[in-house]
This record gives C-alpha cells, structure tokens and sequence, in this order.
C-alpha cells in the first residue's frame, strides 16, 4: 500500500501535508521555487545515473469508463485513499483551477503516462512536485518490472539545485514556450528560457539547427543513399546537445539513429559501439531495469541480428574491427568515420 512508503511526522496539517508526506531518499527537499509553486531541491549534490525517486502510483486512471464518467470514477479513486494521502492529493497543483471538474484537473495537471505508449496515466505524489526544465537534470521512467515511476539524475545535480524533468520534446524557446503555455498554461522560467537575450538567440540558433538535423537523419532514402552525411549529422547534431548542455531523451536517441545507420550498411563494429552507447545512457536514465536498455542488449551483442542489418554492404565490418588500445581521440574519429 502507498501510504506505507511515506513518512509522517508528528506536526501533520493540512495546508503542509505534501512536505510532511515525503519519500525518505535524504537526496531533495520539498521547497517553495520563486515563481513556480513547489519544487525539489537537491540536498545533496547528486550524481548522473543515481536514482532520486522510485515512487508507486497513488492511484492510476485505469478504471476510468468514459470520457463522461471521468470525474466520478477518479472521485472513487480518491475517497478511497487514507486521509493523508487524500489531503495530499487536494493539495497538489491544478492548471485550471476555474474549470470545474477539480478532481480530473488536479490528475491531467499532474499524471505521468505509466510509460511511452500507455494510455494509462497515474499521480505520484513527490514526482508530481517536479518542476519543468527545457535542459532538465532528470528523467522520469516507468519500470514495469517495479511497476514504480523513476526518477534518475541525467547531469551532476549541485547541493541546492532544483531537480527538474522535461514535459516537452524541445525546439526554439519561443516554440516551447508556447507548446508549455497551451498544454499546462504556465509561462517558462526555466534556466533555458531565462538566458540573456543574445545567449538566447545563439541557443535558439543551435536548436533550429537540430531539429533540421534530426529532420535529416529521419529521412531513410537519404540514410540509404548517402549514410556518410547522415552519420555526420548525427555527430553535428551530437556536438549541438554537448554545447546545450541536452542530456535527456534525445541523446539516446541519438546514438539509436547511428546504430540503425551502421546497422543498414554492415558495419557491425560501429553498430556494437553505438548500441552500447545508447544502452548505457538508457541504463543512466532509467536504470538496469529499463526496458529499451535490455531490447537493444541482442544487437549491442550481434548487430547482424538486427532485422534491418545489410540493406547494402556499403559499410561492411566485423566486430574484430573495433580499434583496441586507441587513443580516444582517435577512437571517436574512426567511430564517425572522419
Ligand atoms: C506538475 S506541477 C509541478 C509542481 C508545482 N510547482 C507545484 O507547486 O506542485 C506543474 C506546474 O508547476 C509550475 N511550473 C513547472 N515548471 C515550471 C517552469 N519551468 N516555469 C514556471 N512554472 C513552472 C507551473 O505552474 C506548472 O503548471
């Protein structure tokens, strides 16, 4: 039972419950952010890959019947919960505090999906309090095998820095403004969004120049005719999220697109190490439980296993041809093929 995993103390009220009802992990306080409502503050400094938060569902919107039934069916969901807990839940934000529906909106406001592809959605009491950031320091996961939402550091997280997540995919800061705006009906202040003006403009600049990038490197007749550029792309577009400091979802990502372009033209030796790359951030982020970590595992060991391996031979090269006792330097100029 949730309630277990939560720690009271003595001087319980109301209008403080969610401070006094906190996960014990020592590593963040529960604080008032300037312009932002709560937020987590890290109370010690925190490594990438170390698990902040593992949290179990209050409750989720599986039981939810239809659209007309929401209300009420999330309403039984919350009755039944142990007074602290339901306090807590009442205590949380809600983006639309003048719509009616209170309970819904308290959920839509708050919930995580129950992982990338779930149409369930559940609230968790501590990950609900996490800010946005458009260069988060976190991310949030759903372990399935835990069935718990994490939170892992992506960045190394300093004593008294917020602890934040992304709620959007990126873009210019005018274009994520406007995305946070319409969907959670807050204006970005994070750090991101709050560069000075000419700061702001050469962010803006590199982070046009990705999404082209990544346009490219979706394009598959490109990837099949002319790999090279592809490749190089993904190595600019590499250099772009250092420079930004990007270490979410889309730096795996990354590497997941130059292991499928090595993977297309035979070229196991680079495949293996791109794969590798990508199940190493996976595990960063999400933990040895992640599940796109253990799905890449057979290709990171045989990248000829892969279904798209060998649309051409353009690239062949077998696993021994992995440079040992190279320089790192070197190491990255032949990965890229430079
Ligand atoms: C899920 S809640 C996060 C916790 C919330 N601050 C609280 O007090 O419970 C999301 C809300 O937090 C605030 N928020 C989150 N990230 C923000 C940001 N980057 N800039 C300004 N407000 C933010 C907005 O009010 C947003 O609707």
């Amino acid at each position: 039972m949730t309630s277990q995993r939560y720690h009271q103390h003595s001087n319980d009220s109301t209008s403080t419950n969610i401070e006094i009802l906190h996960l014990d992990t020592g590593l963040f306080t529960i604080q008032d952010i300037p312009g932002k409502g709560k937020g987590l503050i890290a109370s010690q400094t925190i490594e990438p890959g170390t698990c902040i938060l593992s949290e179990s569902p209050l409750f989720t919107t599986e039981n939810i019947r239809s659209i007309e039934t929401t209300e009420n069916d999330l309403a039984k969901e919350v009755q039944a919960l142990p007074k602290d807990l339901n306090l807590a839940f009442f205590a949380l934000h809600n983006n639309y505090p003048r719509e009616g529906s209170p309970i819904s909106n308290i959920v839509r406001s708050n919930a995580y999906p129950l992982g990338p592809t779930s149409g369930i959605g559940a609230i968790f009491l501590a990950i609900a309090r996490i800010n946005h950031s458009c260069r988060p320091n976190a991310q949030q996961a759903w372990d399935p095998v835990a069935k718990k939402e994490t939170v892992y550091a992506v960045r190394s997280i300093q004593i008294g820095e917020e602890i934040t997540l992304s709620y959007h995919n990126g873009g210019t800061s005018s274009q994520r403004r406007a995305d946070l705006k319409e969907h959670f009906r807050f204006d970005c202040t994070c750090d991101a969004c709050s560069l000075p003006a000419e700061e702001l403009a050469a962010s803006n600049a590199r982070l046009q120049k990705a999404a082209e990038l990544d346009e490219q490197i979706g394009d598959s007749k490109r990837v099949h005719l002319t790999p090279e550029l592809a490749l190089a792309d993904c190595k600019t577009l590499l250099g772009i999220y250092q420079e930004e400091g990007i270490a979410d979802t889309r730096l795996p990502r990354l590497y997941y697109d130059a292991f499928q372009i090595c993977v297309l033209h035979s070229d196991q030796a680079r495949a293996k190490t791109f794969a590798n790359r990508y199940r190493a951030l996976k595990v960063l982020a999400e933990g040895p439980d992640s599940l796109d970590a253990r799905e890449i595992m057979p290709f990171a060991r045989k990248p000829a296993t892969h279904e798209s391996f060998g649309a051409t031979k353009k690239w062949a090269a077998s696993l021994k041809q992995i440079p040992k006792d190279t320089d790192p330097e070197s190491f990255e100029r032949w990965l890229w093929r430079e």
